[in-house]
C-alpha cells in the first residue's frame, strides 16, 4: 500500500497544489509533484499523463489533479486504461467518487473553489472505501476489453 500522493496541475492550478501538497505532508503523507511550478501558462496535458502513469504502474495509489475548471486535466488522465478520475465540486460528490466509483484521481478545478472546499473534498476523498456490491459490476463495465 503506497503512501505517495501524484499530484499534477497545469498553471491555473498551481497555488491550490502547493497548498494542498503542505496540508497533506503535514498529515503524513508523501506528495509526487508531477505539476508545473509556477503560473506561467503551460498545457495541462502535459502534466496529466504523468500523474495518469505514475496511476497505472501503482495500481493501489490515488492522486489528485488540477486546472482551471477541472475539466481538461479531468479528461486527460481518463484516456488512460485502469484510471478513473472524479471531477469534485462538493465534498458530497468527493465521497460518492470513492464510494460508487472507487475512483483513483479526484480533479479539481481551482477558479471555482475555495482552498478550504478543496481540504474537506481531498480528506472525504482518501478518507473514503469503495461499497463495492452493485458498484462493482458497473465499475468493471467502464474498462474498455
Ligand atoms: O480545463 C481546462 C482547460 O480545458 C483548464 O481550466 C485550464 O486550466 C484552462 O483552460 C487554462 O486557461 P488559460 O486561459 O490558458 O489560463
Amino acid at each position: 500500500m503506497t503512501n505517495i500522493i501524484p499530484i499534477g496541475n497545469d498553471h491555473a492550478g498551481y497555488e491550490l497544489k502547493v497548498f494542498l501538497s503542505d496540508y497533506l505532508t503535514k498529515k503524513g503523507y508523501s506528495i509526487q509533484n508531477f505539476g508545473c511550478d509556477s503560473t506561467e501558462s503551460i498545457d495541462y496535458p502535459d502534466y496529466g499523463h504523468k500523474v495518469a502513469k505514475f496511476i497505472t504502474e501503482n495500481t493501489d495509489a490515488k492522486g489528485i489533479v488540477i486546472c482551471g475548471s477541472g475539466n481538461g486535466i479531468n479528461m486527460t488522465v481518463n484516456k488512460h486504461q485502469g484510471v478513473r478520475s472524479a471531477l469534485c465540486w462538493t465534498v458530497e460528490i468527493a465521497k460518492l467518487a470513492r464510494q460508487h466509483n472507487d475512483a483513483n484521481i479526484i480533479a479539481l478545478p481551482a477558479r471555482f473553489i475555495s482552498k478550504e472546499l478543496a481540504v474537506e473534498m481531498v480528506d472525504a476523498f482518501f478518507n473514503t472505501e469503495f461499497e463495492g456490491g452493485r458498484h462493482q459490476k458497473r465499475v468493471d463495465k467502464i474498462a474498455l476489453t
